[in-house]
């Protein structure tokens, strides 16, 4: 809601526009279709003189902008098809201490986690455990897996005669895709061992120095929390690394650590393990067990329990089942529950208006009407970095009502290891703000009280659609989240609803509607509580094109951020051409428009020459391939230009794989750097 000072601020709006949300103003008026023009003509952005280029004046000191509203592909209806979506109950009524526990683990569990009821994973998950059988176990994102496998872990740990010490080494081994969710893995083992001090959990993490980790193995840890990578260096080169007693592996999110291409640090991790110890309880956990999961399963299970939390569709959503390997838990493996709490959005905008659209709804968020806590996550570390330093610029102003500032956070992959804890750190214990951030975020998080996930770029997965939106919405609460799609990608609601999941749609023009509520961004001040709603319309356009070229003027101030954006640019073009082969009838970098696509980095022209070989890819340096980059290059991409072939080809050979021509070894590491590099991921 609106403060007195807000109201202040905004003479003009009337008492119906200023006092309810842009969404349930919407509802009031009459249905409109939100980017027919107007019918006198115009494209709703302010009348000025034309400039060669499309380019306008749009009266604020001869800033130049050209149209956001014109030559946007139209926004048909979208196509929603009917979704039964899979329900999981969180919570039993059963309790940690009816179970077999030490009561110093269920007091632990009671008063310094403050848990005493079992959730549904947990019920089904602990009991097998104890009883000594591996597991897969599915449930949805926010339901409590990690405890599931760690309460059975420590209670079969402090009960070894004689008791367990530090010159055993690792006796379980927990594997997990980031840093920061080694991190809170470790976090939670060091709370669930303050009765049982004798067993030493510990975390290695890539980013760390190898040397005090060297040190920290060579003491003795008995819990070794790690991420793949990180691990199998420590395999490789710390002679003090021992498995002779290792009698638990964790594999959690392991079907993440598939889709990295992580299957060779596994077999790496698992030979070391194979060759020598005692027998092993192996487990592994994702809300979203793949095939690809499976065939790890074959590998290094056996004869798990399969859980599968949720209840076919049709089915009593009150009970849970527990089934083996069958085919009823194969054919369910492609269908994702999500939290039933949890309220999916999905917004179609077309390329140009991208950024302002991004712009409005946070400022919506935090700023005009709430103090929400959003996750925004983006393709690539370039377009985090850039779209972190532009918000700062342009979206934190301090505002006329003394409100703090916006707070905006950033967590990616090419970020040093102290910045990317502390805003991890940061943004935990914050009540409000923004995080920017690649997929490094997706996975495992239990970030507290978020409200709001957006998927400014939309994932490469459903799964990691899951798994993104699954950041909010825990344990029980309430959370929304909403995904951006161009007009030209909405066949991907059809794919996610393939995999039982169902959002609703908001009009962009609802979103755009919450500039009203800051005269900074007015238009030519024709609009007054009396006007039609079709000038309403007009004057949200207008406030747009005063955001866009806001964030324009910043983009162009210097030669530094105008090489940000670019730089921005071409990831995003580079992480386009990733997506899966049976996605690429949507998400296609040939049906992208590059200048719609530069203008939603703020770039005013589709930049000239864009050049594969002046991106982060290309400093590998396979000459061969940046030959032919360059001569493929001559000609120049321009604003009206899609991709065609060569383009198309260009990003492939030197962005996508951009192996061609290099040594064995180098080809790895590239490959492997560039899918870190886009998922944020840390080895
Ligand atoms: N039985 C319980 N009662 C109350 N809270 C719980 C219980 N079990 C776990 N939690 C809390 O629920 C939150 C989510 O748990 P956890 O991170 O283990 O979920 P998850 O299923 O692993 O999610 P993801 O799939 O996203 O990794 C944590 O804050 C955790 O402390």
């Amino acid at each position: 809601m609106m403060s007195s000072s807000d109201e202040q601020l905004c003479p003009n709006i009337s008492s119906d526009v200023t006092s309810s949300p842009p969404s349930r103003r919407r509802k009031r008026q009459k249905a409109q279709q939100p980017w027919a023009p107007p019918s006198d003509g115009t494209d709703g952005t302010p009348k000025k003189k034309k400039k060669k280029d499309g380019a306008k004046e749009t009266g604020r000191g001869g800033i130049k902008t050209s149209s956001l509203f014109k030559h946007n592909p139209d926004i048909s209806d979208i196509h929603r098809p009917a979704v039964a979506q899979l329900k999981e109950k969180i919570f039993t009524s059963d309790l940690f201490s009816d179970l077999d526990l030490h009561p110093h683990l269920v007091a632990t569990l009671n008063k310094v986690m403050n848990i005493s009821t079992l959730t549904s994973v947990q019920k089904q998950t602990i009991p097998a455990l104890l009883a000594g059988r591996d597991a897969v176990v599915r449930s949805q994102t926010g339901s409590g897996k990690t405890l599931s496998y760690a309460v059975p872990l420590v209670q079969s740990l402090q009960s070894i005669q004689p008791k367990v010490s530090r010159s055993d080494g690792p006796l379980a081994l927990v594997i997990v895709p980031t840093r920061e969710l080694a991190q809170q893995t470790f976090q939670t083992f060091q709370k669930l061992l303050k009765p049982f001090t004798w067993i030493v959990p510990g975390v290695l993490m890539g980013g760390e120095k190898r040397k005090a980790e060297k040190a920290r193995i060579r003491k003795g840890i008995n819990i070794l929390v790690s991420t793949p990578g990180r691990l199998v260096d420590h395999i490789k080169h710390t002679l003090s690394i021992a498995f002779s007693a290792v009698r638990w592996l964790v594999l959690d999110e392991a079907d993440r650590t598939l889709d990295l291409g992580f299957e060779k640090d596994l077999t790496v991790i698992l030979n070391s393990l194979n060759s020598t110890g005692p027998a092993r309880q192996n487990v592994l956990l994702s809300a979203t067990l793949t095939n690809g999961v499976t065939r790890l399963a074959d590998v290094c299970l056996n004869n798990p329990v399969s859980i599968h939390v949720s209840s076919a569709p049709s089915s009593d959503l009150t009970t849970t089942s527990v089934v083996t390997c069958d085919p009823e838990a194969a054919s369910q493996s492609e269908s994702f529950a999500v939290p039933e709490a949890l309220k999916q959005f999905v917004v179609v905008v077309p390329s140009k208006v991208r950024l302002v659209c991004l712009a409005a709804f946070i400022l919506d968020k935090c700023k005009f009407s709430q103090n929400d806590k959003l996750i925004v996550f983006i393709s690539s570390c370039e377009a985090v970095e850039f779209l972190h330093s532009l918000f700062i610029a342009v979206l934190s102003r301090p505002s006329a009502n003394h409100k703090p500032p916006l707070m905006f956070l950033r967590l990616h992959g090419n970020m040093k290891q102290e910045e990317r804890t502390e805003a991890f750190q940061q943004f935990s214990a914050s009540q409000s703000g923004v995080l920017l951030c690649t997929d490094v975020a997706a996975r495992g998080l239990d970030l507290p009280q978020v409200t709001w996930i957006i998927q400014y770029t939309p994932p490469t997965a459903a799964a990691e659609y899951v798994h993104r939106v699954g950041r909010t919405a825990r344990i029980g609460a309430r959370g929304s989240s909403l995904l951006f799609l161009t007009p030209a990608e909405t066949a991907f609601i059809t794919e996610l609803a393939n995999h039982n999941i169902s959002l609703s749609e908001m009009k962009l023009q609802d979103i755009l509607s919450s500039l009203m509520f800051d005269d900074v961004y007015k238009g030519r001040g024709k609009y007054h509580s009396k006007s039609s709603s079709k000038a309403l319309e007009q004057e949200v356009r207008e406030r747009a094109t005063v955001l866009q070229t806001e964030f324009e003027n910043f983009v162009h101030a210097d030669a530094r951020s105008l090489q940000a954006a670019k730089k921005a640019l071409q990831s995003f073009l580079r992480a386009y051409t990733t997506y899966p082969a049976h996605l690429k009838h949507i998400f296609h970098i040939r049906s992208l428009h590059l200048g719609h696509a530069a203008k939603s980095f703020g770039l005013r022209d589709a930049p000239q020459g864009l050049s594969a070989a002046a991106g982060p890819g290309a400093s590998g340096g396979h000459r061969k391939n940046q030959n032919q980059a360059r001569k493929q290059n001559q000609k120049k991409l321009t604003g009206k230009k899609r991709f065609g072939q060569r383009e198309v080809q260009m990003f492939h050979s030197e962005f996508s794989s951009g192996l061609e021509g290099g040594d064995a070894k180098k080809k790895k590491k590239k490959k492997k750097k560039e899918a870190f590099s886009q998922s944020g991921e840390e080895e």
